[in-house]
């Protein structure tokens, strides 16, 4: 059998080999010439997947070590009878970890506490179920917006417009949703942007098209008190850089760069295949994972809680390194630009997972708190 996969999922190899025989090529260059005779087409996101690229090909289970499934002609592989998967959650904690980082590069930017600002977390599946749990653990005041999970639960939910009038903090993890009841296309439009709290921050690290690009490239021109950041853009590996500039924190698409969550996706794929094929998954996860190189941290009683809470996500992970490499390949021309985002997201240096940590903190109870809200363990 031969399988044909993006160059950049990691451990192909490892999970794969006995299955066939592994073709690795660059996601954005993968067409329907490039298939040849695969049978298993294994992608990221950065590769379309419909019918214009698979009919009359050979391949019949296609993977993608990702969350999103946007790229992804669904309705197609159903008609055409394609078994698939995406790898659901698998980068989640990445994207928690990067959306804490943001927020305390923020506070200590503009010099407010963070548990004195209200949340509002749009999309609360994976990512942003996952968020807020770790928020509310934190004692936040923390609103949500996800009308699909409202129609179906009974449970505290709000609707866009409340978040965008009462919440001073706006972090989007919704699907891109094109068209239907739900569709987020451009959610926040200029009239939802124009309408933002002052001094509100608004993150988006979910698919660039859930926000008007140009809309919030105008307001943050206009409204130097509205910050943003974004990972994820319009067009990618295209960039507005007179977006990107105006914003706080930018990046290329990295946010759920974990390596932690890179395997799990490449894991959680080969179990599908597995399933697909109705065979015994062989490879673990568990023994291919690497140990993690900071295994804990400890701290007095006398510390500060807040603190704290920076010092813990920071040893981990601080997107400001990313931002600051971002904006560096955002000299040149167009074709630079776009051939240093792919580079920046090849060459991503391993990073872990905030949750990984066991903490030290003796009996004080408001840190123990914050440890547990962290989902790191408890060390004693
Ligand atoms: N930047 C990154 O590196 C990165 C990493 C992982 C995931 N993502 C993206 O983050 C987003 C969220 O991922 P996830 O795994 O949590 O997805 P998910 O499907 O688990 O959750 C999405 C949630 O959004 C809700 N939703 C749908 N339409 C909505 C609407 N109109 N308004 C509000 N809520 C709505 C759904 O009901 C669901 O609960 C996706 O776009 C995914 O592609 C980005
Ligand atoms: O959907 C996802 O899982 C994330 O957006 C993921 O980080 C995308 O990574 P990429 O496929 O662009 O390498």
């Amino acid at each position: 059998m031969h399988i044909l996969a993006d160059e950049n999922i990691p451990l192909v190899e490892a999970f794969f080999a006995e299955h066939g025989e592994i073709r690795r090529m660059h996601g954005r260059t993968i067409n329907r010439a490039a298939l040849g005779d695969s049978e298993v087409l294994l992608v990221r996101s950065v590769t379309r997947v419909d019918r214009e690229l698979l009919e009359g090909s050979r391949v019949r289970f296609v993977g993608t070590c990702t969350i999103g499934t946007d790229h992804l002609d669904l309705d197609y592989f159903e008609e055409a009878g394609i078994a698939w998967s995406s790898a659901p959650g698998c980068n989640a904690r990445g994207v928690v970890d990067y959306v804490l980082g943001s927020l305390l590069a923020l506070a200590e930017g503009e010099g407010v506490e963070l548990a004195d600002l209200r949340y509002g977390v749009v999309g609360a599946g994976e990512v942003g179920g996952r968020l807020v749990e770790v928020l509310r653990g934190l004692g936040w005041n923390v609103r949500v917006c996800d009308p699909p999970r409202q129609a179906r639960e009974t449970g505290e939910f709000v609707g866009l417009d409340e978040i965008i009038e009462e919440c001073d903090v706006i972090s989007l993890h919704t699907p891109l949703i094109l068209e239907g009841e739900h569709a987020t296309f451009h959610l926040l439009d200029q009239a939802r942007l124009e309408r933002l709290r002052p001094g509100a921050w608004l993150i988006n690290a979910s698919r660039g098209a859930v926000v008007d690009n140009a809309a919030l490239r105008e307001q943050l021109a206009q409204r130097p008190d509205i910050q943003a950041v974004l990972d994820v853009w319009e067009g990618e590996p295209q960039v507005d850089v007179a977006l990107a500039e105006l914003c706080w924190i930018a990046t290329p698409h990295i946010a759920g760069y974990s390596l932690d969550g890179k395997l799990r996706g490449t894991a959680q794929v080969y179990q599908a295949f597995c399933a697909s094929r109705g065979l015994e998954p062989k490879v673990e996860l568990a023994e291919l994972m690497p140990e993690t190189p900071l295994c804990g941290l400890s701290f007095a009683e006398t510390a500060s809680p807040e603190d704290m809470l920076a010092t813990i996500c920071r040893a981990v992970y601080d997107p400001r390194r990313d931002d600051a490499a971002f904006r560096r390949s955002l000299a040149g021309d167009d074709k630079q630009r776009r051939a240093g985002f792919d580079r920046l997201r090849k060459q991503y240096p391993p990073r872990r997972e905030i949750d990984g940590l066991e903490i030290e903190v003796g009996s004080h109870a408001q840190l123990q708190q914050i440890v547990r809200a962290l989902g790191c363990r408890l060390k004693g």
